[in-house]
């Protein structure tokens, strides 16, 4: 027979709750909050249980037309196209198109009614007089993107409904309910240099990711490790995607079959590779190279742009991830929250400087212990130990 806990706190909260009477009897509250309990409970068995499948199909189509408008442009892009935003970062046509084709095709695919997007990007500049030339592009480029897609036919999206799709990407997410979370071009920089970056689209439910898709499309198919930019015939593009509890799997952005990846299985640290942002600008190469001679890491550091590194790790490119941003400045959830999810289905740990796990359920920003740091299970303590020794003597020198 199964056994059933009802905690005073439970009968407490439902006389606050419901309309009782003082003629409501003891007995009559117990079976009342027994079958709550246990309604409760059947929904927490649904919730872990829960399958995205379809969600996941969607966010994998959505990501993969985003790469498809960017490599489009990446191939014609102009000086002229790249602009500065009010933090003096880049944003390009691609970026706010990328961002309007995933938020089109998600809306199309699933639910729109409860559709809530966290996003990168806003309309504010494009609404300007000295916008409209380039809203027109990313207009066409859109409308382009989506009907090369026969299931969406041929309704091009008015200029309203362009700016309409990049703003439904101003929600402020949070600890409740489902929330896509999306970076239309992470590492922007990375993207107009000609070299890495990636679409990032995760899902959060109750603040947890539970869905991540990567599309790279720069990444070689093989390894970062034997990459040779020369070499015509290296295929590159690839598309990572992770369901909690899943596994993490690569295919092909021209859509290969799928194979499931896994994060190095390596002990010794002296054989580590390490990734780091390829700008300075964005973590303290410095602090990173410390970190990698206390652990005795050989190789040089290898740099590259976007969270395209997470990717690479979750299939055993490197071992090591380190990302350490200069004084001040606060991550945002859309620059970790699909690698974070590929790299930890793939057998990987990531957390904070100290060892906390990422809390994706506080708003568009991750507050965290100074950096992140990505390995695998068996580094991870030779890791932090080393992390932490470097972040004293940094302090102690200042
Ligand atoms: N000052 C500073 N410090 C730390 N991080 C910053 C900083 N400025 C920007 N960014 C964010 O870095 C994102 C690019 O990712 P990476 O740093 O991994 O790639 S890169 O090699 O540096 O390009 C980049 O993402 P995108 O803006 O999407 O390109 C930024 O969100
Ligand atoms: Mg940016
Ligand atoms: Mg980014
Ligand atoms: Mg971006």
């Amino acid at each position: 027979m199964a056994t059933f806990t009802v905690s005073s706190g439970t009968i407490n909260s439902l006389t606050r709750t419901l309309p009782l009477t003082k003629n409501t009897k003891p007995h009559s509250l117990f079976s009342l909050s027994i079958s709550l309990t246990l309604k409760a409970s059947k929904f927490t068995l649904r919730a872990s249980s829960m399958s995205y499948d379809k969600q996941l199909a969607a966010a994998k189509k959505a990501a993969s037309l985003a790469a498809r408008l960017c490599q489009k442009v990446q191939k014609a892009l102009l000086q002229a196209d790249v602009q500065s935003k009010s933090d003096k970062s880049p944003v390009t046509v691609a970026d706010y198109g990328s961002q309007a084709v995933v938020s089109v095709v998600l809306q199309k695919e699933l639910d729109s009614a409860s559709f809530s997007l966290v996003a990168e990007e806003d309309s504010g500049d494009l609404r300007k007089e000295e916008g409209k030339e380039t809203l027109q592009r990313i207009m066409k480029l859109v409308n382009e993107t989506l009907t090369s897609d026969e299931t969406y036919g041929n309704a091009p999206l008015s200029e309203e409904d362009v700016l309409a799709a990049i703003d439904s990407g101003r929600s402020v997410g949070g600890p409740s309910g489902q929330h896509w979370v999306l970076d239309p071009i992470d590492g922007t920089k990375g993207f107009v240099r000609g070299d890495q970056y990636a679409i990032a689209l995760a899902l959060l439910d109750e603040g947890k990711a539970v869905l991540g898709v990567l599309a790279c499309p720069n990444l070689p198919l093989s390894s970062v490790a034997s990459h040779n930019p020369q070499d015509p015939q290296e295929k590159v593009g690839c598309l990572f995607y992770a369901q909690v509890g899943s596994g993490t799997y690569m295919q092909s952005l021209d859509g290969s079959t799928p194979i499931k990846v896994h994060v190095t299985d390596l002990d010794n640290p002296e054989e580590a590779a390490f990734f780091e942002s390829f700008e300075a600008a964005h973590s303290l190469h410095d602090l990173s190279s410390s970190i990698a001679k206390k652990l005795g890491v050989r190789a040089p550091p290898v740099r590259i742009d976007s969270q395209a590194k997470y990717g690479a790790l979750s299939r055993g490119d490197g071992a090591i991830y380190l990302r350490f941003p200069h004084k001040g400045y606060r991550e945002k959830i859309w620059d970790h929250a699909a690698g974070y999810l590929v790299v930890a289905e793939a057998g990987g740990v990531v957390s904070d400087a100290a060892g906390n796990p990422l809390d994706f359920s506080r708003g568009r920003y991750l507050d965290l212990h100074e950096g992140i740091i990505v390995t695998n299970q068996k580094l991870m303590p030779a890791l932090l130990k080393a992390v932490k020794e470097s972040l004293n003597e940094k302090a102690s020198s200042l």
